[in-house]
């Protein structure tokens, strides 16, 4: 097991390349069990979560192979040979129940284990499988094995309860395939959804309102292979905006969509931190002492949960009180304890995050609760004196690529060593 050593750093200086989203390359790789064409997938990092989901490709019989260097998958699941993936590669991330759409609209069967992931929440698929069950499908759920199937889907109207973006990626690829029109009302309209959709479109599918509470998908075209980019990670991007923010650093993001991080922007922006689109990208620096906020997540384009525990960081440097109200997943403040060995003064009621700035964080042993979680600690990390050692960093993995590198790059003292 590895861990993070991290030292004071004064200031985070320089230029980072952001990867591809994470959260974008899952869904899209999914969608590749569509088609029997070829597909090229590119600006996709190595993420373990990335080489876990082509793990979960290969288990179902696609030809995949990965240029790590060039950051390019081809994939062809040209015949499948299994409908089924197991716990060992579905428990270590949410996104390995993305594959039930493609696979219950191409082959109309699919076994899959109940997903895993970040523990932020109890996290049900419930909505997923609403949707299913309106397009005609069966399920049964034994031994934590959801097993799915239908003799032919049927496009349908569906509502979903809250916009979640994994229903409404699941739901989207099985409609592609479907016989008909499908309609998600209160769909989600994340980034993410809008470059599943582009691809969706690409390899020749009917797919339109992607971006809106209203998504609309004409089922049954015929589909071929396609070669789509991923876009940038808006969380990794906002993660190095916090960077530099909590260092009072002046960086320069390559490779962003500022349109996909307003919500963050406008909250940097009130706590005193500048950002300027130039053209190589987004210059991030701070213009004066950090200001407390209050901030609430949401689904887009509200404040991201993914980025609630980062702006915890900051906030704990802040003069004042910031109060963060988490509304996504009810359980999505582990960090916080964590934080509170460093010396930061939050008190948890309910969904609400109290924080009263303190005046410096202090060196200590913290432990990577979940992915958000452990990029927050390196970030108080860098601002905090003296030394600290974060474990776990496993979870930083799943999302971050070469982490440690690019903060090097701008300046970090961090260094990877075993942990005893
Ligand atoms: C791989 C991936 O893309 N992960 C992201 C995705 O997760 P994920 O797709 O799991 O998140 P959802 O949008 O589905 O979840 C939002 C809320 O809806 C609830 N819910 C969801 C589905 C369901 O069937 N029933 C139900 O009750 C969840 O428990 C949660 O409280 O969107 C989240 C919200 O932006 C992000 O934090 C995750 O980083
Ligand atoms: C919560 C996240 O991932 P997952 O949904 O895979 O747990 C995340 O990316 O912050």
């Amino acid at each position: 097991m590895e861990k993070f050593v991290i030292h004071h750093t004064d200031l985070l200086q320089g230029k980072v390349r952001i990867s591809g989203s994470k959260n974008a390359a899952l869904p899209i790789l999914a969608a590749c069990l569509l088609t029997h064409e070829p597909c090229i997938i590119e600006n996709v990092p190595p993420l373990t979560d990335v080489l876990n989901m082509l793990e979960i490709l290969k288990g179902f019989g696609a030809e995949v192979s990965y240029d790590m260097e060039k950051e390019v998958i081809s994939i062809c699941a040209r015949e499948l040979t299994s409908i089924e993936s197991f716990y060992e590669q579905a428990g270590k991330m949410r996104a390995s129940f993305l594959v039930a759409g493609p696979l219950l609209s191409r082959y109309g069967q699919a076994r899959l284990p109940h997903p895993g992931g970040c523990q932020i929440g109890s996290r049900p698929i419930d909505l997923h499988l609403k949707g299913f069950h309106t397009m005609g499908a069966k399920s049964k759920q034994e031994h934590g094995i959801i097993e799915l199937t239908a003799k032919k889907l049927k496009g349908a109207n569906i509502y979903l309860d809250f916009p979640s973006v994994g229903a409404t990626e699941n739901i989207m690829m099985a409609a592609v395939l479907a016989k008909g029109k499908t309609v998600i009302e209160n769909a989600a309209a994340e980034p993410e959804i809008i470059d599943l959709a582009d691809f969706l479109r690409e390899l020749g599918a009917d797919v339109q309102g992607d971006g809106t509470d209203t998504v609309e998908i004409i089922g049954g075209k015929e589909l071929g292979g396609a070669t789509h980019q991923v876009i940038p990670d808006r969380i990794e991007a906002g993660t190095f905006m916090v960077g530099a923010a909590i260092t009072g650093g002046d960086i320069i993001l390559e490779n962003v969509r500022e349109e996909h991080l307003k919500p963050v922007i406008a909250k940097l922006a009130e706590c005193n931190v500048k950002i300027e689109s130039i053209p190589e990208g987004l210059h991030v620096y701070r213009k004066g002492k950090l200001q407390p906020l209050q901030l609430k997540t949401m689904p887009f384009p509200g404040f991201p949960t993914d980025m609630q525990a980062p702006f915890m960081s900051l906030m704990t440097m802040a003069k004042g009180t910031s109060v963060i109200t988490e509304t996504v997943f009810e359980n999505r403040f582990t960090h916080a304890g964590e934080l509170q060995r460093m010396g930061a003064d939050i008190r948890i009621e309910s969904r609400n995050a109290v924080i009263e700035g303190v005046d410096e964080l202090t060196g200590s042993k913290v432990r990577a609760t979940d992915l958000r979680a452990g990029a927050a600690l390196i970030l108080s990390a860098l601002a905090a004196k003296g030394e600290t050692e974060i474990g776990d960093i496993h979870h930083i993995e799943r999302g971050y690529y070469k982490i440690d590198e690019k903060l090097r790059g701008l300046g970090a003292d961090i260094q990877r060593t075993e942990e005893n």
